[in-house]
């Protein structure tokens, strides 16, 4: 039998996209007609997804987002869920959930102190004045490249978000209008005097069980001017701000490398200054918060069988060499700054393909999302809870979170990692 064309939809003119589909030889069509593959931006997957719409997905449809991915990619209820998250270890007596003398958790603790205002302002406060001296960064809710974000270090500075002030009822009166505030990261690991993150690429196939991939070229992105934690360059966000949306209208900023590192050249960087074993360790670490972030979701996100999503994860290390979750991005950019930028992305949505479809030619949402070793391209496969629950029948009682590592009780399971 003649196999028919897969159809695809697209919402996005984005040529790494655009000329994947076109290799395989897809026909394009709108997102009105019958598709096979929808690569949706976020607010058509929230109408097909809504139950108004009444859209039924058929067995051969897959689409690059979970209906309720805001779960993980809202900065308020990614907080929200990793709290609750946290409590139930705790209830369970999870050593996971072990805290200091202080009272900070141990693990658990990879996301800045966050609060959201004005809902949680006097609980801010609270935390506020325990250290004075501190910084920290306040976001819009439903904002993102860097727009709306500030740096603050005294009350007063938003004093218009608390409860008692005239504009409060203003300023709570809807979500776009809310803030998150956290704690700022003030010593970031530097690089050439430079504060950095990293975007680093996962890939979640299902929740429940939970099987996500990490993709191995991730890079790390520049501000072009040195880093100063001084009061008197808060305001200067080309020193705190890494979003390249913000980065590329700075005086320094080169269109050649576009302020941009592989991951392999910082993990070069920091064997060569810091050692192979603290920088594996660190690896190791982020591999670790992103499995636990995307645990902390998995209960309460809508496993929709004909779902898959390649998430953009922001991560800052500090000094200590220690991960920080910054933000998940649910439609992480697709535009290419570079030559490599374009390179890498045009694998990395080849790859992703690869996983979510490896019979290659049309979608089945009732195969076993196991694909086959040969089509992960740069993908690592970095927590199956299937293999991780078998290998813990086999070795069951035998963990422990060893001498204060946090490299012992975590997914650690070699049929788990590779
Ligand atoms: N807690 C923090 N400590 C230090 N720096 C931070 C912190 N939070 C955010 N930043 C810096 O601010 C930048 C913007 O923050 P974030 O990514 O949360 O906002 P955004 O505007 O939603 O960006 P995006 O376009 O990636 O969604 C980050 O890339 C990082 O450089």
């Amino acid at each position: 039998m003649a196999s028919r064309t897969c159809k695809y939809a697209c919402d996005m003119e984005k040529s790494v996209l655009v000329s994947n589909f076109d290799k395989r030889g897809w026909a394009q069509v709108t997102s009105d007609e019958e598709w096979n593959f929808y690569w949706a931006s976020v607010v058509s997957a929230k109408t097909i997804f809504n139950v108004e719409t009444g859209y039924r997905l058929q067995d051969d449809q897959i689409i690059n987002h979970f209906p309720n991915h805001y779960e993980l990619t809202r900065k308020d209820l990614l907080v929200k869920n990793l709290k609750r998250y946290r409590k139930e270890l705790e209830k369970e007596g999870n050593p996971l959930a072990e805290k200091d003398e202080l009272g900070h958790y141990c693990y658990m603790d990879f996301i800045p102190v966050t609060f959201l205002l004005p809902a949680d302002y006097n609980l801010f406060v609270e935390e506020f004045r325990k250290n004075p001296s501190s910084t920290w960064i306040m976001k819009p809710t439903g904002k993102a490249r860097g727009i709306g974000i500030f740096l603050i270090n005294k009350l007063s500075q938003i004093k218009k978000w608390s409860r008692d002030s005239k504009t409060s009822s203003f300023q709570a009166s809807s979500a776009r209008d809310s803030y998150v505030i956290s704690r700022y990261i003030d010593n970031p690991l530097l690089i050439g005097g430079k504060k950095f993150d990293l975007r680093m690429y996962v890939l979640v196939t299902s929740y429940r069980p939970l099987k996500c991939y990490i993709y191995e070229l991730g890079f790390c992105r520049f501000c072009t001017v040195k880093y100063s934690a001084s009061s008197a360059e808060l305001d200067n966000m080309f020193i705190h701000l890494t979003n390249i949306s913000v980065q590329k209208h700075g005086d320094d900023y080169n269109k050649q490398h576009g302020g941009k590192w592989n991951i392999q050249n910082l993990k070069l960087f920091l064997q060569s200054t810091r050692g192979r074993e603290v920088t594996s360790k660190l690896f190791d670490d982020i591999n670790w918060l992103i499995v636990h972030s995307l645990k902390a979701v998995a209960g309460v996100m809508n496993n929709d069988k004909h779902c898959f999503e390649c998430y953009g994860y922001d991560i800052i290390i500090d000094d200590n060499l220690k991960p920080w979750l910054i933000e998940v991005n649910a439609s992480p950019s697709l535009s290419a700054t570079t030559v490599n930028d374009r390179t890498m992305k045009y694998n990395l949505i080849n790859d992703t393909i690869n996983l979510v479809m490896p019979g290659g030619e049309h979608p089945d949402v009732k195969w076993n999302k196991t694909p086959p070793k040969g089509l992960y391209g740069h993908y690592q496969l970095l927590y199956d809870e299937e293999l991780a629950k078998q290998d813990q029948e086999f070795s069951k009682g035998k963990v422990s979170l060893g001498s204060g590592s946090r490299r012992e009780g975590k997914v650690k399971h070699a049929a788990t990692w590779k």
